[in-house]
């Protein structure tokens, strides 16, 4: 069976939304192809939760592991994406429990019913802290969400975040799930080794699994 790629990633560019605030993204060409130069090669500066990307335990947890320790297997594996389209700023345990059963360990939530590529939207979905309770119940190991946080823009107390520290889950946020149906995927989401750092771009890509 064919199993194509699908790219859950936002495209990084300078015009890439960022958290209020945040540093932008930029890039420059430290050298550039000519004729006395054989090569293009260029610098990037961007916060490591631009885009598509993996929060650390590091990013709320102060003695948290950096990206760059992470166990690698949440990552890679099975995932459930559910559709959540339209069910307002919060996603709570009675919107995600008929979604799940007992196999699944990695929940992708869809919001949006198209990505805002070209603006930052601050009223996204967030999910309950005991939604992510829920889902540690239930064994869930990864929580995807397409938003930029699992916590609303204006959280000071960052509970659901909290409640993945507490049950030891990982995040993903910012993915792009315009084109992708509710369902069981292959994910891959792969963070990069970042040695000291709180969160990481991450090119998530999803297939059909195998038959
Ligand atoms: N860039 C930030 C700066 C300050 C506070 C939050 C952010 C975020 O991007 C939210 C983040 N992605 C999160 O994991 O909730
Ligand atoms: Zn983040
Ligand atoms: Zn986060």
């Amino acid at each position: 069976m064919d199993r194509p790629i699908i790219d859950i990633s936002q495209p990084l560019r300078p015009s890439l939304p960022v958290w209020p605030g945040d540093t932008p993204f930029t890039e420059e060409r430290t050298w550039a192809y000519g004729p006395d130069c054989p090569v293009n090669v260029s610098a990037l500066r961007l916060s490591t939760h631009s885009g598509t990307h993996a929060d650390a335990p590091l990013h709320y947890d102060p003695a948290g592991a950096p990206i760059g320790a992470v166990d690698l297997d949440t990552y890679v594996g099975p995932a459930r994406v559910i559709d959540l389209r339209g069910k307002g700023p919060l996603a709570t345990p009675d919107m995600i429990a008929p979604h799940l059963d007992a196999s699944v360990r990695r929940v992708l939530i869809r919001s949006w019913d198209l990505f805002p590529h070209d603006r930052w939207e601050e009223a996204f979905m967030a999910i309950a802290p005991d939604a992510i309770d829920l889902l540690a119940g239930r064994g869930v190991v990864l929580i995807g969400t397409d938003a930029p946080s699992i916590d609303p823009q204006d959280s000071k107390t960052m509970g659901a975040h909290l409640r993945v520290k507490a049950a030891g889950m990982h995040i993903l946020e910012g993915l792009v799930l315009d084109d992708v149906e509710a369902g069981d995927y292959e994910l891959i989401a792969l963070p990069l080794k970042l040695a000291n750092l709180d969160s990481s771009p991450v090119r998530a890509v999803l297939r059909r699994l195998p038959e």
